[in-house]
């Protein structure tokens, strides 16, 4: 297993606001994510999990720092990161099969024949329990359904990494919980490497192998990083109450609410400087919990 498969290195980002100064919005961000390893990112509203994500995806480029995927630097979007959007962004004239036919006829359509396609788009399909509704529409398949499908869409795609912004934010909460599990299995099956925003702290921990829980903006960083060292496969009902997972469940609550709960004036007025970071150390030799000397008191104020 490569420790190093995906790393960010001094990782900052302005954006130009039209006025004389530009909006930091990222300081310093430096992570290294192993292959296969399941990564939350967590944070409050606006901190900027969305832009740290956009630049690996390469729809955004650093104004300092880099991200290098297995040794190549990103620079552009590419079939090697496939993203899941919180609204499943199918398109709504294609059928359930021909919405991930799109994909896999763009990544393989010089290296599958046509008959390979077909058995790959059913596969990847039946992987997330979506056989049975192949040539319905969008409009006549449930949001988390949808949800499915467009999970069953970047799979297809074989990417080298799965990003996930807020995958299941927009679904009933049994519904929810069926995608974890179904996603859970999945990447036991499949070793995916995963790098996924959550605003849910139980979600957070019941998938992740580490938290990454970010302090709040301007010039938002790492504030520390959460291994989650609790074995799989994970089952939600006997980790409800399990010592350990509700002690960890505490940690990013407390990391959330007591440290950085509302943003401050000290840091609504952060100097490009900013807040000092942490520096990644690989999963396997990580401690549970690596503290930031950089964080900023707060109040509270939900993820
Ligand atoms: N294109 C842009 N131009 C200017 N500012 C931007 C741009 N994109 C993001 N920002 C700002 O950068 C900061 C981080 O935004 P981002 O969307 O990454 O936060 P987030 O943590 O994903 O938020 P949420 O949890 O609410 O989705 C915010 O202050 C946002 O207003």
């Amino acid at each position: 297993m490569n420790a190093n498969y995906l790393e960010l290195t001094g990782v900052g980002i302005e954006f130009d606001t039209g006025g004389k100064t530009p909006f930091r919005a990222l300081q310093n961000v430096n992570l290294k994510i192993a292959e296969g390893e399941f990564v939350s990112l967590i944070g409050h509203s606006g901190c900027g999990k969305s832009t740290v994500l956009n630049i690996i995806a390469g729809l955004h480029q650093a104004t300092e720092g880099g991200v290098i995927l297995e040794g190549r630097e990103v620079v552009r979007p590419g079939p090697d990161r496939a993203v899941v959007f919180q609204n499943h962004s199918l398109m709504p004239w294609l059928t359930v099969y021909d919405n991930v036919a799109l994909a896999v006829d763009q990544v393989f359509r010089k290296s599958k024949t046509r008959a390979e396609r077909r058995e790959w788009i059913e596969h990847n399909l039946e992987l997330v329990n979506m056989s049975h509704a192949l040539h319905k529409l969008p409009a006549e398949i449930s949001g988390g359904m949808k949800q499915r499908v467009g999970i069953a869409r970047c799979l297809a795609m074989q990417p080298k990494v799965v990003l996930m912004d807020e995958p299941f934010g927009a679904l009933d909460a049994l519904t929810r919980a069926q995608l974890q599990d179904s996603l859970m299995q999945i990447q036991a099956d499949l070793g995916n490497t995963v790098v996924m925003i959550t605003h849910d702290v139980d979600e957070a921990v019941l998938l992740s192998d580490r938290i990454v829980m970010m302090s709040n903006g301007p010039a938002a960083t790492i504030g520390e990083i959460l291994t989650i060292d609790l074995p799989r496969p994970r089952d939600r009902l006997g980790l409800a109450e399990d010592p350990h997972f509700v002690h960890l469940r505490h940690q990013v609550l407390e990391f959330l609410y007591a440290r950085h709960g509302t943003p401050t004036a000290q840091e609504s007025a952060a100097p490009v400087g900013g807040p000092t970071p942490v520096t990644d150390v690989s999963p396997v030799a990580a401690p549970a919990r690596q503290e930031s000397t950089g964080s900023a008191e707060g109040g509270s104020e939900a993820a």
